[in-house]
């Protein structure tokens, strides 16, 4: 698909129709009914004015007699870099925070609870140059830096918890960078953060560069709407990693990401990890890429003996909500901006628990004996052979 492919669900909707296009959607999606949720008309109306997509699911659970529904509307955006990349650094950062609040404050009048950008959403996915400067001074602190402070009036203007992925400048540190999420609580208080666990090492990401491996384990925001985490990028590839977020009891994971079509992104591989995920840890989860190409001042190149380039590759946008039992929506344009809504009944995950008991039978003991043994010098895989070809 090229980047003039609108998306993966157009394709079939412009190709298929009625049963088989249900029947389509049966297998696919896993409902023949997307449960589409109406936004209001001055959503909609907000959304061509500033040329984004919008588009609202629901992800319902079954009644329960001794629980009430545990519903939360999560919004998730996607979106491009609106300036060019040789502009002075403020000026780039003040066009994206400009062009996004507008897609902000439809989420607000839509009554989104939790709102998650893509990766690093404040700043052009710069590490594919492996120049320090300019991009260096994106870095902000998560506290009290400005992209937090703008939020932070966001986040209690429309009580909404906010997750922002972030180039972190740690003042405290040495002034070292992470590739960090912050946390903003409805009261605009920052609950916490999260370093991305996996850098990637991959085609054009020389994001181990500019910043390690993250050091703060596998939180679990306790929020006002829910238990959330966040799976940035490339722990998207890392089972342990999602694992781990499902054991420290997330209701919902976000996996903010930048990535291309090209092999060390792998559009085809988009729809399945985030969706894996659901279905292996009982939560829900959202995979948010970003939208479009950027454009650097000075060609890079990728170490394969091809032609030196100025930009990464489409990144093809595509963002998606799945539920606990592997149920997903269609997902957003693979080129335009967007807000996509889940109405999620959280009481789906325990349902889909207790039915199909992944928890109960994970053997994790049994994991932990054996990778305490892989992690030994002298690891002898088990292998075993035929023994003298007999
Ligand atoms: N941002 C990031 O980690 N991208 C790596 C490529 C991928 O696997 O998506």
């Amino acid at each position: 698909m090229d980047s003039e492919t609108q998306s993966f669900e157009t394709l079939i909707s412009n190709n298929l129709s009625g049963r088989d296009l249900e029947e389509f959607n049966r297998i696919y999606f896993g409902r023949r009914d997307n449960h589409e949720v109406r936004v209001k008309e001055s959503s909609a109306a907000a959304a061509r004015e500033a040329n984004f997509e919008i588009a609202a699911y629901a992800f319902p659970a079954k009644k329960e007699h001794t629980r009430p529904p545990r519903i939360v509307k999560v919004g998730i955006i996607q979106h491009s870099i609106p300036a060019p990349t040789d502009l002075p650094i403020n000026d780039q950062k003040t066009a994206i925070l400009e062009k996004v609040k507008k897609i902000i404050d439809v989420a607000g009048q839509e009554g989104v609870n939790i709102l998650c950008f893509q990766e690093l959403w404040n700043m052009p996915f710069a590490f594919c140059t492996r120049e320090k400067q300019p991009w260096c001074e994106f870095a902000e602190s998560a506290e009290e830096g400005q992209t937090t402070r703008f939020l932070r009036e966001l986040a209690v203007k429309y009580a909404m918890v906010i997750v922002s992925s972030i180039l972190e400048r740690d003042e405290a540190h040495a002034d070292i960078l992470w590739n960090t999420a912050v946390v903003i609580s409805d009261t605009g208080n920052v609950i916490g953060k999260h370093r991305k666990n996996h850098i990637p090492r991959v085609g054009d990401f020389n994001e181990s560069n500019y910043y390690m491996e993250g050091n703060t384990g596998h939180p679990v925001f306790a929020t006002r709407y829910g238990k959330i985490a966040i799976n940035i990028c490339f722990g998207r590839h890392h089972p342990l990693n999602w694992m781990m977020f499902g054991l420290n009891g997330a209701d919902i994971v976000f996996n903010p990401s930048a990535t291309i079509a090209a092999d060390a992104g792998s559009e085809y591989m988009w729809n399945i990890e985030a969706r894996n995920a659901a279905i292996t840890n009982c939560y829900f989860t959202a995979a948010i890429n970003r939208v479009g190409y950027e454009q650097f001042p000075n060609e890079f190149t990728s170490a394969d003996g091809q032609p030196a380039h100025k930009d990464l590759g489409l990144f093809y946008g595509s963002s998606y909500f799945c539920g606990p039992d592997g149920v997903r929506c269609p997902g957003l344009s693979r080129n335009k901006d967007g807000l996509l809504i889940g109405v999620l009944d959280l009481n789906q995950n325990r349902q889909i628990r207790d039915r199909r008991c992944y928890y109960m039978t994970q053997r994790l003991p049994m994991y932990v004996e054996s990778l305490s043994k892989v992690v030994e010098l002298d690891y002898k895989p088990q292998v075993v052979h035929e023994k003298d070809g007999k």
